[in-house]
């Protein structure tokens, strides 16, 4: 059974289809890529997927409840944690601070649905501590976010979005205004997350990290999944290469 299935997702803006009738699934423990040219749905999908946008159509699913229709939090607390492109945390608390607030969704492990027990001090703080770990911020726990250079930044969010122990784990271009070291650093942690059993699905438009982490791609474009397959074999595909190419829609 796949972790997350949609099926026909469609997501209007006015006359925009911005998602045009997606249908894909995601598999536990996989890196998954999403890319496509600019405006292509990339995150109209991932906000669908987390309740930031309504579906007009279709569904989606997780471990066989359908999610589509609830509300952002609750769709967390059934373990879907995500990302934004611009980075949110909160100025006035510490690094550690920021990722303790991941172990909120612990509330909601009674029954899935919020009526959960508080988890005890000592799981929380084994929570923090293995995602402050994992994320190598060992050093900058007691900083402030300001404190850090952007690519640390951007692993708070991301040891926050750990510490919730979601079953699936949303990042929207991570990797967006990093230098090359910072990409490359994140990219091995990213690695060694879903070492870590996390399963992931990544937006990002530079190949080379897609190739090195993801183990299946889906390739988007005009609202659509245009292709899917390892990195390897998609990129090779001309409908894709044509997508990359800026050709219209429906032109030969
Ligand atoms: N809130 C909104 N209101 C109106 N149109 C929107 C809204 N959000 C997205 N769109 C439109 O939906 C389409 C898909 O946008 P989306 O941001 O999902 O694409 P993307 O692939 O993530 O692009 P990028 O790579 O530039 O981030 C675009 O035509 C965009 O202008």
């Amino acid at each position: 059974m796949s972790l997350l299935s949609i099926v026909d997702a469609q997501v209007r803006f006015g006359g925009v289809r911005a998602v045009d009738g997606v249908t894909i699934s995601l598999e536990r423990g996989n890196v998954h890529g999403l890319v496509g040219p600019n405006g292509s749905g990339k995150t109209t999908l991932v906000n669908a997927i987390s309740g930031f946008a309504r579906l007009h159509d279709g569904s989606v699913t997780l471990n066989d409840e359908q999610i589509s229709g609830m509300r952002p939090d609750q769709i967390f607390t059934r373990g879907i944690s995500r990302t934004f492109q611009s980075i949110r945390l909160l100025s006035t608390l510490t690094v550690r601070e920021n990722i303790l607030i991941g172990t909120d969704r612990a509330r909601a492990e009674g029954d899935g649905r919020g009526a959960g027990k508080l988890l005890p001090r000592d799981a929380v703080n084994d929570r923090v501590d293995h995602a402050v770990a994992l994320l190598g911020l060992e050093k900058f726990a007691g900083d402030f976010p300001s404190q850090l250079p952007y690519g640390l930044q951007r692993r708070v969010e991301i040891a926050r979005s750990v510490a919730s122990r979601p079953e699936l784990i949303l990042l929207d271009e991570p990797f967006a205004g990093m230098s090359r070291a910072e990409r490359d650093e994140l990219s091995d942690v990213l690695i060694e997350i879903a070492d870590d059993g996390f399963t992931l699905l990544v937006i990002e438009h530079d190949m080379r990290i897609i190739h090195k982490i993801c183990s299946h791609l889906f390739v988007m474009n005009f609202g659509r999944c245009i292709a899917e397959g390892s990195p390897r074999e998609t990129a090779e595909l001309e409908i894709v290469q044509e997508a990359y190419l800026g050709k219209q829609h429906g032109t030969a």
